[in-house]
């Protein structure tokens, strides 16, 4: 049984008011502290000998406190700084999937709660894309589950390339993979499908000398006044994908705020039909 480590309570209090003062003055602070100390016990010291030059003390004391407050605060504030780093690394690796490296879904829902609760309140648009691989299981049942992670990770991959600044790429789940989209009209989201499907299915995937064909299912949604609760907007992702597995596969489809603004055209449809 692992044993739960948890830190003495003083210092996350410690740590709150280093950052608060910051590095700098919170180690002058330490020492000037530690100068008073040795200050009071020397002349504490001299008061219960009863003999002793006051002034050669005090001089004394502050030279050792000097020496030793800096020392001991320089070692504290580069372990703080250390431990900072180890906190962030950790909380980089665990927002994100090990396999693929983009943000896990955890992290993701956490991220889209904010960011969908922004787009509301101040009606912006956003999107959110839910990609699917196609038979991926059968990927994995016929060539092994190593040949499975490679696919996973070449889609992240060439799903990430499609995105700009400030798009957000997720794995959601097994061989899903859901993708935000701020300030992204449904007409951008469409486009944005669109390319990853054409990105995934030009992929020369090749395992042990076999090229397997690879492609995707994509559900876009866009934000709408109805989705007053994230779990609608996330379904509306959720079906739009439904739509386009129904519809064969390999193909883009969305929910209705995306279908209704692409504008007809003769012999295309809304959604991108394939
Ligand atoms: N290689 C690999 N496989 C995984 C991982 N996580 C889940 N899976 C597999 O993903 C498969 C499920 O994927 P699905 O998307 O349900 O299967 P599918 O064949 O694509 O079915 P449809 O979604 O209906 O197209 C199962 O075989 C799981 O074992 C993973 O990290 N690596």
């Amino acid at each position: 049984m692992f044993k739960e480590l948890t830190p003495p309570a003083w210092l996350p209090e410690l740590n709150r008011w280093v950052q608060r003062l910051g590095p700098r003055y919170a180690l002058l602070l330490f020492c000037a502290l530690v100068l008073l100390m040795a200050l009071a016990l020397s002349q504490l010291l001299v008061s219960l000998l009863g003999y002793g030059d006051r002034t050669v003390a005090a001089i004394c004391a502050g030279m050792a406190a000097l020496g030793v407050g800096s020392l001991l605060g320089a070692m504290f504030l580069s372990l703080h700084a250390q431990l900072e780093q180890s906190l962030q690394q950790l909380k980089r690796c665990s927002d994100m999937d090990a396999l693929t490296g983009v943000v896990n879904r955890r992290a993701f829902l956490n991220l889209i709660e904010r960011e969908w609760a922004l787009a509301r309140r101040y009606e912006t648009t956003c999107a959110l894309v839910l990609l699917d691989v196609d038979h991926f299981k059968s990927v994995n049942d016929s060539f092994g589950h190593r040949c499975g992670d490679m696919l996973l990770r070449q889609i992240a991959e060439a799903s990430s390339e499609t995105l700009r600044q400030g798009d957000v790429l997720s794995r959601f789940g097994g061989g899903e993979f859901m993708l935000f989209l701020p300030h992204t009209d449904p007409l951008g989201a469409l486009d944005v499908a669109e390319r990853i499907r054409e990105r995934v299915e030009g992929l020369d995937f090749c395992w042990n000398g076999q090229c397997i064909p690879v492609s995707v299912s994509l559900g876009v949604a866009a934000l709408q006044a109805d989705h007053g609760e994230l779990d609608q907007f996330v379904n509306a992702a959720e079906l739009a994908l439904q739509a386009a597995k129904e519809s064969g596969r390999n193909c883009v489809r969305a929910g209705d705020a995306a279908s209704s603004n692409r504008p007809s055209r003769p012999g295309r449809p809304a959604e991108l039909k394939r």
